[in-house]
Parts: structure tokens; sequence; C-alpha cells
């Protein structure tokens, strides 16, 4: 059997891409999703996103890490995933679709995807640190020198934290570079590395900045390019109307026999 599949990238944040609508992906079988992400031996990517049909909304989006396993909410690829479906024809400019945190909207304005993210009930503070879920789980430190910093030893040491240990958790590393601009690092569970993007983890981090004197929209380097996070408070700690913006692209396309993978 053939796979096509298609790869996008948005900020460097990478991940196959594959039409479901007709249901013939084998997404139960984890040891294909976590070949074909596979660097050296398959296409290669942060992740795989199946698009599919839903009764009530525009398309669904099912997302899985690179390690075979279904992830939760990942917001470059739902980003990707909005301009894979304009590029199918499934929707125009604008978008309402489901993804594993629920319903998301998003607009299409040329070269920038806006994305509408799920409500922050709240952020637990962890000594200096942060801990939110912007639908995954985020830890947020603030450190000086963000490009100096080893985030493969340091993220993985709070990844496997006690406390983390059911479930895990993503990790970001933060620097603040002037009144409007963060600069963020990721270690990503599920990837078990860093990598050039993470689009929950850049909004996470946004949030995090405003509760430390920053105002929104907060634009953010990643090591993959550039993000912006627009947001207000709900008054109760928590965050509304979160908006993630930024490129994605549509990288090439191809086909793959299941059996080589
Ligand atoms: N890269 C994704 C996040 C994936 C989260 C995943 N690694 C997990 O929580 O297991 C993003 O752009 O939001």
């Amino acid at each position: 059997m053939a796979i096509s599949f298609y790869k996008y990238q948005g900020t460097g944040n990478d991940f196959v891409m594959v039409d479901n609508r007709k249901h013939t992906f084998p997404a139960e079988d984890e040891a294909l999703v976590k070949s074909l992400c596979d660097r050296r031996t398959g296409v290669g990517a942060d992740g795989l996103i199946l698009l599919q049909d839903h009764p009530d909304y525009d398309f669904e989006m099912v997302y899985y890490n690179a390690d075979g396993r279904l992830g939760s909410m990942c917001g470059n690829g739902a980003r990707c995933t909005v301009r894979f479906a304009r590029q199918l024809g499934v929707i125009e400019d604008v978008a309402c679709f489901l993804a594993a945190d629920g319903e998301h909207q998003a607009n299409v304005e040329r070269d920038l995807i806006q994305l509408k993210m799920t409500d922050v009930k709240d952020v637990e503070q962890i000594g200096e640190d942060y801990y939110l879920n912007t639908g995954s789980p985020h830890y947020v430190r603030f450190v000086d020198d963000v490009e100096a910093l080893d985030v493969y030893e340091e993220g993985q040491a709070i990844r496997y934290n006690e406390r983390f240990k059911e479930g895990g958790t993503n990790v970001n590393f933060v620097q603040r570079l002037s009144d409007n601009e963060i600069f963020v690092r990721t270690y990503e569970r599920g990837v078990e590395d860093e990598t050039l993007s993470c689009g929950t983890g850049v909004t996470a981090c946004a949030l995090v900045a405003s509760l430390k004197g920053m105002q929104s929209p907060i634009k953010v380097k990643v090591m993959g390019g550039e993000l912006q996070v627009a947001f207000e408070s709900n008054g109760e700690g928590g965050f509304k109307y979160i908006y993630l913006i930024g490129p994605a692209k549509q990288v090439f396309s191809g086909s793959i026999a299941a059996q080589i993978v």
C-alpha cells in the first residue's frame, strides 16, 4: 500500500500531513506513524496530522507526536492544517474546526494564519516558574540568556521530574528581549528533543510574560522564525481571546510505500 502525504512546516515545526477524508490511513499503527516521522528512515517530522471530515465542522485535525502516540493540541500543526485545508479546497479563508482540545476558529491572511486558541483558566506558579495548559501542558521558565542554554539537558530534567511523570510536560525557556518581544526555545515531549518552534508553548510563554508586566500583542522569536500572540485577561487569573499568528507552508508532497517504513 502506498501512503500519499504532504509535508508542511510552521516556523520550522514540521509535519507529515495526510488527507484522511476517506479514512484510508491506518492511524492505530503507532509504529507506522513513528517511522514516517523518522528523519533518517522515513519522511521526517515533529508530528503527523490527519485531516478528516466532521459532520459539525469544516474539518477535524488529529495530531500524533513523532513517537507515534496520539497527542494533545498542536498550535503550529493547526496552522499548517488550516493551510492544507485551504489548498485542498475544504475551506476558503475562514475555518471552524475540531482539534484535541475542542473547537477552533482560524483566518488565512496571505502568508499568515491567525488561529484562535482555547481559553486558559489558570496559571500555576511553581517556585519562580509557571505551569499552564494551552491545549497542551507547558512548563515555562524565564532565563537571562536563552541562546546559551542546553535546552535538551535542562528540558529533559524538568520533563522527567516526578511531578510530571503522569503524561509529562513540554518545557519552555524564555528570554525577554524588549517591552514587546520574547525569545522562546522549547523541549517537546513526544519528540523528546528541542523543536524549532512550538505554537502552544509560545502561547503559554506570552501569557506568562503578561503576568510579568508585558502587554498583548507579544512578538515571539523562535529558532525557526517569528510568531505573534494576542490575548485578553479574563480578570480571574486566566486568559481569553487568545490568538496565535504566524506562517504555515507546504514544503513538498509525495508518496511512500507503507512496507518501506
Ligand atoms: N508542537 C506543538 C505542540 C505539541 C505538543 C506535544 N509535543 C505534546 O504536548 O505532547 C505546537 O506547536 O503546539
